[in-house]
């Protein structure tokens, strides 16, 4: 048997599709756009990859897109400055702080200055907070976009066995959240936790969120196991570079049912949930009714 392959990015491209033409009706119903605000600071190329796709694919939607790019060496003080501002900006509505940021910049403190109801990233305490306790709010994109290619391709998930490596707040600890949502039986991996190999195979759901280049091999995966990889990894490749997921793709191509690919799987969903996400907050902003479920 060979593993279906789920097509991320031709999934992604349907959903910014759906989110542009409800876009355009939000549009012509509110009188202006939808605007997202994207905070980079610092050069670091990765991210900069990043909030290039994002201010492409916000612009492709027919969304207002602007791009704050601050000095590695911004204080802590001006960044909350520049938060405080787009949160009371009327244009804006939603703000991304793209991560990690620099060392003397405290995350927790950035995150918990923006406007919950603005935060389309999900990653404010209130936000989180909802979501655990089963409460409208921002859900976190990347989690979110396994979650839609998990029901595309599974349908109703409740009572599988899923198994979560890694625990991060922006991706494991909400992945995890989703799928208990689900009815999922839910267990969530970690660097400390004991034969990971034997908890992977007990899992009909393997979602791997580590960011170590191919650490879940085939042979520990159930067979027809359904595999959603997050991670990204740039590994050398001969003279260049190229990326990686968290699992040994070809490994897990004879074994699972069906697996996301490294890159063209998660990534592309990333960014399309974050225009979903940037026109629920538009909708609300706006006191535009918006149909759920539409997307
Ligand atoms: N496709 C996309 O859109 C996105 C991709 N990513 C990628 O996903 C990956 C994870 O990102 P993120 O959650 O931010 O990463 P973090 O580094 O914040 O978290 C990694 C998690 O993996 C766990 N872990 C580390 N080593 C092991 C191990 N040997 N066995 C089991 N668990 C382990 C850690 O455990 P512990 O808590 O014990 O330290 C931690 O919980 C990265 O490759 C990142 O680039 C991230 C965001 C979006
Ligand atoms: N506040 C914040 N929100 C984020 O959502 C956030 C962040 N910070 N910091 C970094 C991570 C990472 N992330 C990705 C988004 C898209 C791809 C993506 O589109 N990847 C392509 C490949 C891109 C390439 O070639 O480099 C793919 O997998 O096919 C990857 C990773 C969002 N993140
Ligand atoms: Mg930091």
């Amino acid at each position: 048997m060979t593993a279906r392959i789920i097509d991320g990015k031709a999934r992604a491209a349907a959903l910014r599709a759906r989110v542009g033409e409800q876009h355009a009706a939000f549009e012509r119903a509110a009188g202006r756009k939808a605007g997202l605000a994207v905070v980079l600071v610092g050069e670091d190329p990765a991210s900069a990859v990043y909030v290039r796709s994002k201010g492409k694919a916000t612009e492709a939607a027919g969304m207002a897109s602007s791009t704050h790019r601050l000095a590695a060496k911004t204080s802590e003080g001006d960044l909350l400055t520049l938060v405080r501002q787009l949160n009371g900006d009327p244009a804006v509505d939603g703000i991304l702080v793209q991560l990690p940021l620099p060392g003397h910049i405290n995350e927790n403190a950035v995150i918990a200055a923006i406007d919950p109801n603005k935060d389309v990233d999900g990653f404010h305490p209130v936000n989180a907070g909802r979501l655990a306790s089963g409460l409208q709010g921002f859900v976190p994109c990347t989690p979110l976009g396994c979650l839609m290619l998990l029901k595309e391709e599974l349908g109703d998930l409740s009572g599988l066995d899923a198994v979560v490596i890694g625990r991060s707040n922006i991706v494991g600890k909400p992945m995890a959240a989703l799928l208990l949502a689900e009815s999922c039986t839910v267990t969530i991996a970690h660097s400390r936790t004991r034969d990971l190999a034997a908890k992977a195979a007990a899992a009909d759901i393997v979602v791997a969120a580590v960011g170590r280049p191919e650490m879940i091999k085939g042979d520990w995966l159930k067979p027809g196991a359904t595999v959603i990889d997050v991670g990204i990894n740039r590994v050398p490749d001969g003279e260049g570079t190229r990326l990686v997921g968290d699992v040994d793709f070809d490994g897990a191509l004879s074994v699972a049912g069906a697996i996301t690919p490294v890159p063209g799987g998660v990534g592309p969903m990333t960014i399309a949930v974050l225009l979903r996400n940037t026109l629920l907050a538009a909708h609300r902003n706006a006191g535009v009714a918006y149909e759920k479920g539409s997307l």
